[in-house]
């Protein structure tokens, strides 16, 4: 029999979602198109020529979302605010109608009792920004900061918890080192100098933050712990490599003032060596953490694959999503117990966790059963528990994802949500994970 799980008095429960994976209407009422408006308008980009246009029409259907969001009883509502409707240009004019939309859905938010956690960056980085070479270009980090402290300035009196950047290292591994996300760039001179951007960008937000706003500022990265396939020197090194590539070069520059060594003896002069003064910038005290959190990997040396040369090993006792992740909720624990072992007691919030699997229509109208995703989450929620245990100063989890919504390149075909969308009829039907994570947010865990 387990033991009774029991979760920190006013633990934040909610759950999360992206503007450009959920709104639709990217063009509506004045706003610039964004480098994933361009992505999917590329026949090859996204799987089924699917793309934001519509999406889950979020952008016309927010109250009744946020609705939901209170139907559940969630406490908070993570969500990205789309940097080209506020800045059609990505910088210079504002775009008061942008505004007013993130205003309302605030305002909606605040009147159902569920918190506002906004991400500023979210992976739609304005065209016209992308035009004058985006994260290429250094006086990004100025444009950011500037978009910033328009945000601060309209929503800090409402808006108690920003995250600058959602997964920098998505953003640079998926849309510069291997063009697989927007904007679709294969280089890893280019993935190094937007990686670097990216974090240069955040600092500059925080140091505006530090100047005008009144509550928290954090960043979010995606942590996938890494395992050596076997104990040799060799698999152990690779392990050491993939970590430092996908996990410690967002973390070390922000608490220790430095990139991991491995990513010079990597990348070779494709990696630069950094101005100091960066360090100063990036290095700025945060308020809090977010960690994504959806799967491990075990690796082992491959010395063919310049630069990294790490392999990963498919387990074969596992479950796997349909995203081809492994469903390990250890890694969890691991994950969030190494963050304070290595970075210390930054309180942290898991702002994505969950799973994408095949939800079939049902026999019995209006249920979606999703036993799958339904075992994912009590696994991972009895790992988040044992972080707890052990010391880890865990304050909020945000199940990924509020509805099932626009899977990036991969398009509709993966789902993630705990409510179903049916993308013709914008129907929103509670999978059975909805009604136990309505559950355990009530019981605050104890009735899992
Ligand atoms: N290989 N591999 N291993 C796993 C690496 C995960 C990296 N991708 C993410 O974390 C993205 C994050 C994103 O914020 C959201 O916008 C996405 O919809 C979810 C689901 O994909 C997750």
């Amino acid at each position: 029999m387990n033991k009774a799980i029991q979760f920190p008095p006013n633990f934040l429960w909610g759950s999360a979602t992206s503007a450009y994976q959920i709104e639709g209407s990217p063009l509506a009422d004045g706003a610039g198109p964004s480098i994933w408006q361009r992505f999917c308008a590329v026949p090859g980009n996204v799987r089924d020529g699917d793309s934001g246009d519509v999406a889950c029409d979020h952008y016309n259907r927010y109250k009744d979302d946020v609705a939901l969001m209170a139907r559940l009883g969630l406490k908070a509502y993570r969500f990205s605010v789309s940097w080209s409707r506020i800045l059609p240009q990505g910088r210079g004019r504002i775009n008061q109608a942008g505004l007013d939309f993130y205003n309302n859905l605030i305002d909606e938010l605040l009147a159902n009792g569920i918190e506002p956690m906004v991400t500023l960056y979210h992976w739609d980085l304005p065209a016209a920004l992308d035009d004058r070479g985006g994260w290429l270009n250094p006086d990004i980090a100025d444009w950011f900061a500037d978009y910033a402290r328009i945000l601060f300035t309209a929503f800090d009196g409402r808006v108690k918890y920003w995250a600058t950047l959602n997964e920098p290292w998505v953003v640079t591994d998926g849309g510069y080192m291997h063009g697989t996300l927007a904007p679709g760039h294969r280089s890893p001179h280019e993935a190094a100098l937007a990686s670097h951007n990216l974090m240069r960008a955040h600092g500059s937000a925080v140091k505006v933050y530090r100047e005008v706003g009144k509550h928290q500022i954090g960043i979010v990265v995606n942590i996938e712990p890494k395992y050596p396939a076997s104990q040799s020197q060799e698999d152990l090194d690779a392990t050491r490599r993939a970590d430092a590539y996908m996990n410690r070069q967002y973390l070390d520059p922000v608490f220790h003032g430095r990139y991991p060594e491995e990513m010079k003896q990597m990348f070779g002069d494709a990696w630069p060596e950094w101005p100091a003064a960066d360090f100063s910038l990036i290095g700025q005290k945060l308020d809090f953490v977010g960690i994504n959190y959806y799967t491990r990997a075990v690796v082992r040396n491959e010395p063919t694959h310049w630069p990294l040369k790490v392999m990963p090993v498919r387990q074969t006792q596992a479950t796997y999503t349909e995203t081809g992740w492994e469903v390990y909720p250890q890694g969890l624990t691991d994950t969030l117990v190494n963050f304070k072992r290595l970075y210390g007691d930054t309180p942290l919030y898991v702002m994505e966790n969950g799973s994408a699997f095949y939800d079939p229509p049902n026999a019995d109208e209006g249920r979606i059963h999703d036993p799958l995703r339904i075992d994912c989450m009590r696994k991972n929620m009895r790992a988040l528990s044992d972080a707890l245990e052990q010391g880890v100063d865990v304050r909020g989890y945000m199940v990924w994802s509020l509805l099932d919504n626009l899977e990036w390149s991969l398009g509709f075909s993966k789902r993630f949500g705990i409510i179903h969308v049916n993308f013709e009829t914008q129907q929103r039907t509670l999978k059975d994970s909805a009604y136990l994570y309505a559950d355990i947010v009530a019981s605050n865990g104890a009735c899992l």
